[in-house]
């Protein structure tokens, strides 16, 4: 039996409660299916687009009048709300349907992130749907929100994404797991938290999901973490003529690549440096990133891209 953490990227969940449903129902039979093979498994996920749109929902409610300002961080904490409902209704039914017992819980979860992170001077996370250049320009001169190009694909507005120090309900997940509950947690990437004389204070900002995943995995001394994205595999030359999947690649192979530049920050980079920091304390660890949709043919060698520290040099 494996001990696996299990992360689904936000921007891989769709666009709409519709479509998120639907792609997390398809996730859900390969998630219970590594239950039932006899793996624990433990669920963490993003909120990028989600977050930004609620966010973008609550500010024109209240530049209306029709409610108060909603901070960002209880905008993070809706996000995991909604999402974790989603998870939670279709693996409490895809269980269901196959006669097994397991409860099903989303621990709202708050990440300690550090104040004077550098992160706080230098937005990077990108929140909410994608922009033209110029509809961008027009919205940062009109609302001085920040807007940068992402992967390729747009513009989108970003925010701070410090890095996460520790996880506030680490006891109550390990516990909920020890008890035999499979747990959501850690949903885009916590609500970003500082300690303050008062105590905890959520910030305006977006945890890396990637990065928290690996930090969970980690503390709860995890054999395999999983990142579920839109790709069925990593690549170098991505989206050019020359790109070439990668198969299973060392610490040492991953860690060139990212100073070759072959990876987008704010998209892929997050993603290898948080398998990288899982694999790097235990030979035996891997972790693996493939797409929402192809789970399955990842764990059966089919697709998907693994690093472990000593890798098995494979490219194609
Ligand atoms: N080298 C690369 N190989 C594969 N995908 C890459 C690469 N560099 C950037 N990407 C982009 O990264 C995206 C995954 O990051 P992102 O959309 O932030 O993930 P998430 O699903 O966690 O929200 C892919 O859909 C792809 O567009
Ligand atoms: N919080 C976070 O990392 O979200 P995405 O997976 O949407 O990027």
């Amino acid at each position: 039996m494996a001990r696996i953490v299990v992360a689904l990227g936000g921007n891989a969940l769709g666009k709409s409660p519709e479509e998120q449903l639907n792609l997390v129902k398809h996730t859900a039979e390969s998630l219970v299916g590594l239950i039932s093979a006899g793996n624990e498994v433990v669920i963490s996920h993003g909120n990028g687009p989600q977050v930004g749109a609620i966010n973008l929902g609550m500010n024109f409610a209240a530049e209306n009048g029709k409610t108060a300002a909603f901070p960002f961080p209880e905008c993070g904490a809706m996000s995991q709300g909604y999402i974790g409902y989603h998870l939670q209704q279709s693996l409490q039914n895809e269980l269901h349907s196959r006669w097994m017992a397991t409860n099903v819980a989303s621990v709202v979860t708050q990440v300690e992130v550090d104040p004077t992170d550098p992160a706080f001077e230098n937005p990077t996370k990108p929140v909410g749907d994608f922009y033209s250049k110029e509809e961008a320009e027009k919205i940062e001169r009109e609302k001085g929100y920040v807007f940068k190009e992402d992967a390729g694909r747009g513009y989108r507005q970003v925010v701070p994404s410090p890095q996460p120090k520790s996880i506030v309900e680490l006891k109550c997940i390990s516990d909920l797991i020890a008890t035999g509950n499979l747990v959501i947690a850690g949903g885009g990437g916590g609500v970003p938290v500082i300690k303050t004389e008062n105590g905890l204070k959520g910030v305006p900002a977006v945890i890396d999901k990637d990065r928290t995943s690996a930090l969970l995995a980690d503390n709860i001394d995890a054999d395999q973490l999983i990142i579920l994205t839109a790709v069925d595999d990593v690549y170098i030359n991505y989206g050019k003529a020359s790109q070439r999947r990668l198969n299973h690649v060392s610490s040492a192979e991953a860690s060139q690549y990212i100073d070759e530049g072959q990876f987008a920050p704010g998209s892929m980079l997050p993603k290898i440096e948080a398998c990288l920091d899982f694999v790097s304390s235990k030979d035996e660890r891997t972790a693996m990133i493939t797409s929402l949709d192809h789970l399955d043919d990842a764990l059966a060698g089919k697709m998907g891209t693994i690093i472990s520290k000593r890798g098995a040099s494979v490219t194609e």
